[in-house]
């Protein structure tokens, strides 16, 4: 998966490798630099210079220079190409999270999710362009330096070989440890994400019910265990670099207790020394970065594999794919239909049902029978267990899900509005409709004289999911939604519940001849809306019967 995000940007991360590569190239002049600076310090002062220190400084300069202008130019290279990968990573994860059937979010937390979008895509986009391209260079600048050791004293360089073996055994102890620790964080974080956003969302219940300190402490102890665990991170990350930075160090101090044999023998010069011990200290800071590069590959790799199961996860078919319906008639068949939720009863048991194209049906039945069920099925916003369902004769599992949903209205019981102005959450229905074609059907819906009563008319903001409206308000604007869209099919879930009875009546009234155009569900116990079926069934249990 990491190749695959990667792959696009291949050129601007391969130019970020070669420049992180010359930057490396240029860490290791340095010592060398520094030995010749050294040598040349000392033969002043003995009066044999061969070189002119002047051009070793402007050496110096000059290489501090270029070692600037790489990194500049990396850093900004690089950072475009991250905020690009994640911003590709992000589009793809929503686009799989919206093409997924619906069943997925009823079973998982809505918080868990968004912190698939929120925390581990940024953590997978700023390995690939930080850690894992930068592992490389890091590499190469210890082996750079390892090998031009061996040059100067293979004794002394022999000691320094064995810090590498047991950095390694360091990283691993630790890291042993930070996986499991990384994504337990990362989970309590999730579930502090989703109580706030549930809690944010229920704050009239938690007002009204009084529950506002144990909400607010239910939070804080959430909180509270990510903060500890973030301590328990922290200080294994923080004992890691400097653990590292220590080993290190102690190995250096050792190495100029070796040395001092070493020059006294005349096998090493001091200025040999210096281009030694800076060539440790080149080896040593890409060290600590390696311990990092352990870390964020753990992290990396939890973050990856909980996206990698979201995205392996089945998605609708797509949109396009399957047949294609032609405009619809509106003939409506359920044969042997059987459909249960996940680890439910069956909601629905081999029903059997069959409308006719114009006709207008009531289902009724208690609360759980299944009503809203029906409508879902035909939507194919779940598929059915046992049994198929035809509209015009055709299975609707074998056509396009936009040439199905597009045909198709629906009023839902709970009703889902956009914070956005009243105009636009009724133009939802249809792209671009006119100014006359919402206002027709505000109108039809008994909408456009409350909403002419707003302060900005049709332009009003309307809240969060239409919190600045009334329960019967909401209701009006969702019906002129799907009005507008003018659907063959027509499903109103007990699309009036929330009418007066008055504004019920003149809609009803209204509507005569807006649902003889159409084949009609009405879901309802009300009896205004039941006068206006043709035909009432009864469900109850999964099991349709007709009510008369
Ligand atoms: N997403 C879901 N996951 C699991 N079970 C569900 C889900 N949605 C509905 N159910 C269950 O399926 C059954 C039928 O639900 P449905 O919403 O179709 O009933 P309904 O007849 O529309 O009820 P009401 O009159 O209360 O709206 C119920 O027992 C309900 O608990």
């Amino acid at each position: 998966m990491l190749l695959t995000l990667a792959a696009p940007y291949r050129l601007a991360l391969a130019v970020g490798l070669i420049l992180m590569l010359c930057e490396s190239a240029a860490l290791l002049v340095m010592p060398w630099l520094g030995g010749r600076l050294a040598e040349t310090f000392l033969q002043e002062s003995a009066g044999s210079s061969t070189i002119n220190i002047q051009v070793l400084f402007l050496g110096a300069l000059a290489l501090f220079a270029v070692q600037a202008v790489l990194k500049f130019s990396n850093i900004y290279l690089l950072g475009g190409t991250t905020t690009r990968i994640l911003a590709d990573l992000k589009i793809r994860v929503y686009d799989h999270l919206q093409a997924l059937p619906l069943a997925f979010s009823h079973r998982r937390r809505h918080g868990d999710t968004l912190a698939l979008l929120t925390h581990d895509v940024y953590v997978v986009s700023d390995y690939i362009s930080g850690t894992a391209l930068a592992a490389l260079p890091l590499f190469f600048t210890v082996s750079g330096a390892l090998a031009l050791m061996f040059r100067i004293d293979s004794l002394l360089a022999m000691f320094a070989a064995i810090i590498i073996p047991l950095l390694y055994l360091l990283l691993k102890i630790f890291g042993r440890r930070m996986r499991p620790l990384a994504l337990q964080l990362q989970e309590e974080h999730a579930i502090a994400i989703a109580i706030a956003e549930e809690n944010l969302s229920m704050l009239p219940a938690i007002k009204t019910f009084t529950r506002e300190q144990q909400e607010s402490q239910r939070y804080r102890s959430q909180i509270e265990r990510v903060v500890s665990l973030s301590a328990k991170e922290r200080a294994i990350h923080a004992a890691l670099g400097p653990g590292v930075q220590f080993v290190t160090a102690t190995a250096v101090v050792l190495m100029l207790w070796l040395a001092q044999g070493q020059i006294g023998d005349g096998a090493l010069t001091v200025p040999q020394l210096v281009s030694f011990l800076l060539y440790a200290q080149v080896m040593a800071r890409p060290m600590a970065g390696l311990a990092d590069v352990y870390g964020q590959t753990q992290r990396a790799r939890g973050a990856l594999s909980r996206l990698a199961t979201v995205l392996a996860e089945e998605p609708e078919p797509s949109w396009h794919a399957g047949k294609q319906m032609g405009k619809i008639n509106g003939n409506i068949e359920f044969r042997s239909v059987t459909f249960s939720y996940p680890g439910r009863e069956p909601a629905l048991r081999c029903l059997d049902l069959s409308v006719a194209a114009g006709e207008t049906i009531a289902i009724i039945g208690p609360n759980g029978a299944g009503k809203s069920t029906v409508a879902h099925l035909l939507m194919r916003l779940h598929e059915p267990s046992k049994g198929s369902i035809f509209i015009d004769g055709v299975d609707i599992s074998t056509v396009s899900l936009h040439s199905l949903r597009s045909q198709i209205g629906v009023v839902p019981q709970h009703v889902l509005l956009f914070n956005a102005s009243v105009r636009d959450n009724i133009a939802y229905g249809r792209p671009e409709p006119t100014q006359h074609d919402v206002e027709a059907a505000a109108r039809s819906a008994r909408a456009h004289d409350f909403i002419m009563q707003l302060p900005q008319g049709y332009q009003t903001p309307i809240g969060d999911r239409g919190v600045r409206l009334s329960g019967g308000q909401q209701q009006r604007l969702a019906l002129a939604r799907a009005l507008l869209k003018d659907p063959p099919i027509l499903i109103l879930d007990e699309a009036t519940a929330m009418f007066d009875p008055e504004g019920e009546r003149e809609f009803l009234q209204a509507c005569v001849d807006v649902l003889r155009q159409r084949t009609v569900l009405l879901i309802t116990h009300r009896p205004a809306s039941l006068a206006l079926a043709d035909r009432v069934f009864k469900l109850d249990e999964g099991i349709m019967t007709s009510a008369e």
